[in-house]
């Protein structure tokens, strides 16, 4: 039997606001289906550089929530890539081609992403987790994806996302982020939206053990979250009313 990874996988950062990008696609398919998960606006020309490059095709731009450190890019691939479609949590009440209900499936070719609620960050917060859904398909070949899940700002390696605007509510987070992420296998690698600190990865077993908030008990966490004291994002008031509209104000 032979192994196979059919998964094309990119982290992309953006060193202004900390945000880490994804690109997957599923190179089983001649056009290589591909989603992008969290673009940043100012990175938009580098993502489309990134997509051209590697010959995929991108289906879907993903937003993970209503971002408000920065501008989502989602509505200028739209305009670079017209075979993209936008993609939010219905929960999130913004504008977008694509709402999803929780645990609703999207797909790109044999694989789909899960959108997960986990909310607490913001109310629309959803945690993408990936599946394979054809891993035997092929005669004496085993398709083998690791396990992965984009967690947004729900779950920050070591950390978690603030709950001070946007509808945030510490009870509400820990509560989502211990049933739909800490819950999964855990060999589970999370990717989140952020990271400050020069991290790009971890996995469950790694954040029940060592993460500074949400290992902790909740009554614990409760009182963390009540004293970060953190600055508010310098964008948030230029970026929330675009990133209700995909970035682009007016339009879908
Ligand atoms: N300094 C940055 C904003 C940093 C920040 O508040 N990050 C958010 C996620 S983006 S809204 C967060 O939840 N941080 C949690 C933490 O513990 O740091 C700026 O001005 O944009």
């Amino acid at each position: 039997m032979e192994v196979r990874n059919p998964l094309l996988f990119r982290q992309l950062f953006d060193r202004e606001s900390y945000t880490y990008t994804y690109l997957l696609a599923d190179l089983r398919f001649e056009e290589k289906p591909a989603v992008l998960i969290d673009p940043v606006d100012t990175q938009v020309q580098r993502d489309v550089k990134l997509v051209t490059e590697l010959g995929v095709q991108l289906l879907y731009g993903l937003n993970t929530h209503v971002h408000a450190d920065h501008v989502t890019g989602t509505g200028m691939l739209k305009k670079e890539l017209k075979t993209v479609k936008s993609v939010i949590s219905k929960a999130s009440g913004a504008k977008a081609d694509v709402h999803l209900d929780p645990y609703e499936k999207l797909h790109f070719g044999n694989f789909y992403l899960e959108a997960r609620p986990t909310p607490g960050h913001t109310s629309g917060c959803v945690t993408y987790v990936l599946y394979d859904s054809k891993p035997h398909e092929t005669p004496n070949v085993f398709y083998y994806v690791p396990r992965m899940a984009f967690t947004g700002d729900a779950l920050l390696i070591r950390g978690c996302g603030r709950t001070d605007f946007q509808q945030g509510n510490s009870e509400l987070l820990y509560e989502s982020v211990h049933k739909h992420i800490l819950s999964l296998p855990d060999d589970t690698l999370l990717y989140p939206a952020h990271d400050y600190h020069g991290r790009n990865v971890t996995t469950v077993e790694e954040e029940k053990k060592w993460n500074t908030r949400l290992s902790k008990t909740r009554e614990e966490f409760l009182f963390m979250m009540k004293e970060l004291k953190l600055d508010y994002p310098k964008l948030i008031d230029f970026a929330l009313p675009r990133n209700m509209c995909c970035g682009i104000l007016e339009e879908q």
